[in-house]
């Protein structure tokens, strides 16, 4: 970035690179963050991000609170993402005098641009505890059923930043990572459902179990509040086919959801000028046919499919 550096005064930005390695300098020294790694560098922290080729990501900003573990309620000590796995960078500082260093800030909404003469990363020492940290995603530590029944995705909560409302999260970060699937007598994919929630999910590597195909690493689906969505055709198929036996799941895979109980707006980059829009997506579940039958009884071993 050479001189330049930028800070948001709107609020704070978790980042989920997705391809390439960020070399980031802040006010409270460096970090360096690479895909399955997140940050978060909070409103008026001044940073600089140095690239290393191609680099791709998603960024979720919220303007009110700060993102935070999740209480673990009877969980009890320890899970999920655990405290000791957040690292926040150690003071680092230089003396640097210079012509220009220009200070971008965003602030309600626009970008402005300021110039002073020295370096903004000037400080040799601090403490408290509003600093940036950053998380490797393979250090969380996943809970699920060992039962049956699908469990709501909270249950992958990395952070999340509280409403006024308890319960209610203006974002939940939720992760789903490779781990075993054990539920009995079970459809163990997503289920179908409508949601209050606005669902934002991403890709970081491999693929999504509930849309193998046309959800690429890099790609993004939106199922805004209340409109329903579950897993593709394929996946209901083979879900519905397969024996419950212990089997790994997203191998190889690190899908995301930003979660929110505000309605996500579409900026025109990116339903019309990016030309990425998936005109046919809802064909994904035109397949799926109607199977209901009242006089179906269902046995234990039907469900099992022994
Ligand atoms: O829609 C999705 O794929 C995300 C999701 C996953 C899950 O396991 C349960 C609910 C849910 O919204
Ligand atoms: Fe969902």
């Amino acid at each position: 970035m050479g001189d330049k550096c930028f800070y948001n005064s709107d609020g704070d930005l978790l980042v989920v690179p997705q391809q390439g390695k960020l070399r980031i300098t802040t006010e409270f020294g460096k970090m360096t963050v690479e895909p399955n790694e997140i940050c978060v560098l909070q409103q008026g922290m001044k940073f600089s991000v140095e690239l290393d080729g191609c680099t791709r990501g998603y960024i979720l900003e919220v303007y009110d609170g700060h993102f935070v573990l999740p209480s673990l309620g009877p969980i009890g000590a320890n899970g999920l993402a655990n405290p000791r796995d957040f690292l926040t960078p150690v003071a680092y500082y230089e003396d640097k005098e210079v012509k220009n260093y220009t200070i971008i800030n965003k602030f309600q909404g626009h970008l402005f641009t300021a110039y002073q003469h020295h370096s903004p990363y000037d400080v040799v020492a601090w403490h408290g505890n509003y600093v940036p940290y950053k998380y490797n995603l393979s250090n969380f530590m996943t809970i699920n059923t060992v039962s049956f029944d699908h469990a709501d995705p909270s249950i992958f909560t990395v952070l999340t930043c509280s409403s006024v409302k308890t319960g209610v999260a203006i974002a939940d970060f939720v992760i789903f990572p490779p781990r075993w699937s054990v539920a009995e007598n079970t459809f163990r994919p997503p289920y179908y459902h409508r949601n209050c929630m606005s669902e934002f999910m991403g890709l970081i590597y491999g693929s999504y179990e509930a849309k193998e195909n046309g959800f690429e690493p890099g790609g993004a689906t939106l199922h805004s509040i209340m409109t329903p969505h579950g897993p593709d055709s394929d996946c209901f198929d083979k879900a519905s086919n397969a024996k419950l036996v212990p089997e790994r799941v997203a191998e190889g895979t690190m899908a995301f959801m930003f979660e929110s109980c505000l309605s996500m707006a579409v900026t025109s980059w990116a339903s019309k000028m990016s030309e990425k829009l998936d005109e046919n997506y809802f064909k994904c579940w035109q397949n799926l046919k109607k199977r209901f039958n009242p006089k179906q009884v269902l046995h234990k071993s039907d469900i099992n499919g022994e």
